[in-house]
């Protein structure tokens, strides 16, 4: 069997002297999709954070393809495929979605799908009914939309997505949903955070059930 792609045992996470993320032990498969789930504060957010390495002094293992990468710094992670959406969902808001995608484009990925503008609006459908639309202009889920496309132009091996159904409209999650399935059925790997279990249930292979900044649950969803 191979090695997952990411992996992380004994993930221990701080912001300065405050104990956040206990011992964490997780994986995400090849092509799998897997929720973070758990109230406010349980530390969801800032597991993604440790793995993509913007946090001071993380300990543990965390492997990406096999590799530790505790010690890389984030734009060495974003290199080797990992790509991650935060929370706030920043777009170019004086570019239009076609300026917004070319200004994620990263050469092509070995092993990992070469996504293009029109490959994506095939996943984002609002997004390619509007190219020529600022940032600044677009709708909250919209825009939302946009940063995990602008993400995928850079042909990441792994999609970490923090709660991509907050705050949006729900004709616009059900969309987020079907857009994660396809990414899914396109072989796309995805780790997202996510409070709406009715989402993660439509979206995700299993879960992971946190509680101030421990598992405490790991499964399936049904
Ligand atoms: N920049 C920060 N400095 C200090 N403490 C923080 C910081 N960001 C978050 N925390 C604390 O870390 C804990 C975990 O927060 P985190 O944002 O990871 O939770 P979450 O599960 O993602 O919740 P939410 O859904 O509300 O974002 C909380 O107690 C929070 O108050």
């Amino acid at each position: 069997m191979s090695a997952p792609l990411l992996n992380a045992e004994g993930l221990n996470a701080f912001y300065g002297r405050a104990h956040i993320l206990f011992d964490l032990k997780l994986e995400v498969g090849r092509g799998e999709v897997v929720a973070l789930m758990g109230p406010n504060g349980a530390g969801k957010s800032t597991t993604l954070k440790a793995l993509m390495g913007l946090l001071e002094g993380t300990q543990g293992k965390v492997a990406f393809d096999g590799r530790d990468i505790l010690r890389l710094p984030p734009y060495k992670r974003a290199r080797l495929g990992l790509g991650f959406v935060p929370e706030d969902r920043r777009v170019f808001t004086e570019l239009s979605v076609m300026e917004n995608l070319e200004a994620g484009r990263q050469p092509p990925r070995p092993g990992a799908t070469t996504w293009t503008p029109d490959a994506l609006f095939e996943i984002f459908p609002n997004l390619g009914a509007m190219p020529k639309r600022l940032g600044g202009q677009m709708s909250g889920g919209e825009q939302q939309m946009l940063t995990i496309a602008r993400t995928l132009m850079g042909n990441p091996h792994l999609l970490l997505l923090d709660e991509p159904s907050e705050g949006v409209a729900p004709v616009i999650v059900e969309q987020m949903a079907a857009m994660i399935v396809k990414l899914k059925r396109a072989g796309m790997a995805v780790l997202l955070c996510e409070q709406n279990v009715h989402f993660a249930r439509l979206v995700s292979d299993r879960a992971y059930q946190l509680d101030h900044g421990r598992i405490v649950r790991e499964g399936g969803l049904d």
